[in-house]
């Protein structure tokens, strides 16, 4: 293992693009063209939209429109990786840890985590160097389109939900519910719009399932599962803080408030923050706004397609009208922070944002790190040997020195750690090393317990 550990040196060897065929070249050669093309495509519809020829709105709209075609050339032609020009807020941190780290780094050869974090901020420095379209979200279309196309599981959660959160069943009762909700926000993390591949309709109504033969076929899918290690941990947890790191806007979101709801209603916290991204990231990662306009879907009765019935609808309205409350009571808190929008891994939390690092450790009881970027920056994302335990992979630092750490992910990237040496044998053996590391279709939920003298309940 490297000793000298830096963002472009990683524990283990990072995954670059200059490894032909890797699922970080493919990125660089094929999903993020697609993903700029999406963006163009949108671009190009909304500046049509505007009738003035002239205005300077449908003239900057134009210029993004030219960046976005030019980003796509510079990675093609491998260019190095420039410093930004924009004033957000985050761009001197930005600009200190390319000229720190990834001094003459290319598309192709600086680390796969840093460059594709990078292209999201160069995206975002397009629309910060304008007047016009500064809060335009270039994603926020898809985003809300992807929602609209998960009513099933939006629907059979909102009536399943009230029977599932009486706080008066018996333990064993709450453990097969937690079982089923937490498997439920870890799939939930499989809609994502950034990582377009080969997934069906079919793939993803079977990845969002909520019945519970369903949920017990996935169980064969959860290649590292710490269920009961936070089941013992939850269990009887009292009036706690309990922190999501969020991911994906649309249904991700709709179930970590599902699963925020019954922590909450079973009185095991008494507050939950959810920690967003501060600018548009990954195609579908959630920023403060997409919020308010997902509630505002859930309650608008002709969002969703196929004629939802009035029962459905009025219990779709009495659950978010409770999250509503829980958001003007403060129960539920709503936060962001330019350190989950930088390109670094999460070991640099202490030192890049020593505030946040210490509000977390003092405040919160556990953390939960959904989906697949916050997995790969919580484990440094390089080639570690597949059975190196997770609180390795993590550092003293978030191991020792933080608070409890729950990762529900699904696979879409080849870094994965916490596999027994049996369950590495069997997918080496059964399936193809792709398929279980990087379609969505496989997943972790890897647990490190927090220091007993925290705050943990
Ligand atoms: O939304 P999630 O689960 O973080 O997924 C983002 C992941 O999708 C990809 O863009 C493609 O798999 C990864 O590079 C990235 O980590």
């Amino acid at each position: 293992m490297n000793a000298n550990i830096t963002p472009n040196n990683p524990p283990y060897p990072a995954y670059r693009a200059t490894e032909k065929g890797s699922f970080a070249w493919d990125s660089t050669v094929r999903r993020w063209p697609i993903i700029i093309d999406s963006s163009l495509n949108d671009m190009q519809q909304a500046v049509d939209s505007i009738q003035d020829d002239n205005c300077d709105k449908k003239k900057e709209g134009k210029s993004i429109i030219t960046a976005l075609q030019q980003l796509k050339q510079e990675i093609a032609d491998d260019k190095p990786l420039r410093l930004l020009k924009d004033l957000d807020d985050d761009c001197t941190t930005w600009n200190t840890h390319i000229t720190s780290y990834f001094e003459n780094a290319t598309w192709f050869n600086g680390s796969w985590l840093f460059n594709e974090c990078y292209l999201y901020r160069r995206m975002r420095e397009m629309y910060s160097l304008t007047i016009h379209w500064r809060t335009y979200d270039v994603f926020n279309n898809q985003k809300i389109a992807t929602f609209r196309g998960s009513s099933a599981s939006v629907f059979d959660l909102a009536t399943k939900l009230p029977t599932m959160i009486d706080p008066d069943l018996s333990m064993e009762k709450q453990a097969l519910i937690f079982q089923e909700l937490l498997q439920v926000c870890l799939w939930g993390n499989a809609t994502d719009l950034s990582l377009l591949t080969n997934m069906t309709e079919d793939d993803i109504k079977r990845l969002q399932a909520i019945e519970k033969e369903k949920l017990a076929e996935q169980l064969e899918f959860i290649v590292v599962n710490h269920t009961c290690q936070v089941w013992d941990k939850l269990k009887h947890m009292e009036n706690a803080r309990i922190d999501f790191i969020l991911d994906n806007s649309g249904f991700e979101v709709f179930v970590d408030f599902v699963f925020a709801d019954w922590l909450i209603q079973t009185k095991r916290a008494s507050k939950v923050v959810f920690h967003c991204k501060t600018i548009p990231w990954f195609v579908s990662d959630v920023i403060p706004k997409d919020v308010p306009i997902l509630l505002d879907c859930c309650l608008d009765r002709g969002f969703f397609p196929g004629q939802p019935s009035a029962e459905q609808l009025d219990n779709l309205e009495t659950l978010v009208t409770r999250w509503q409350s829980y958001l003007s009571s403060g129960q539920l808190e709503l936060t962001s922070h330019p350190f989950w929008c930088t390109g670094l891994a999460y070991r640099t939390l202490p030192t890049e944002a020593p505030e946040l690092f210490n509000e977390l450790k003092t405040s919160s009881s556990l953390v939960i790190f959904k989906g697949d970027l916050n997995y790969r920056k919580l484990v440094y994302c390089c080639q570690w040997p597949v059975t190196t335990p997770f609180r390795d992979a993590l550092g003293s630092d978030l191991a020792d020195g933080f608070t409890s750490v729950l990762s529900l992910r699904t696979n879409k990237a080849e870094t994965i750690v916490g596999l027994s040496v049996a369950k590495e044998s069997q997918l080496e053996a059964t399936v193809p090393v792709n398929e279980w590391k990087c379609a969505g279709k496989y997943a972790v939920v890897a647990y490190n317990d927090g220091p007993s003298d925290g705050t943990s309940s």
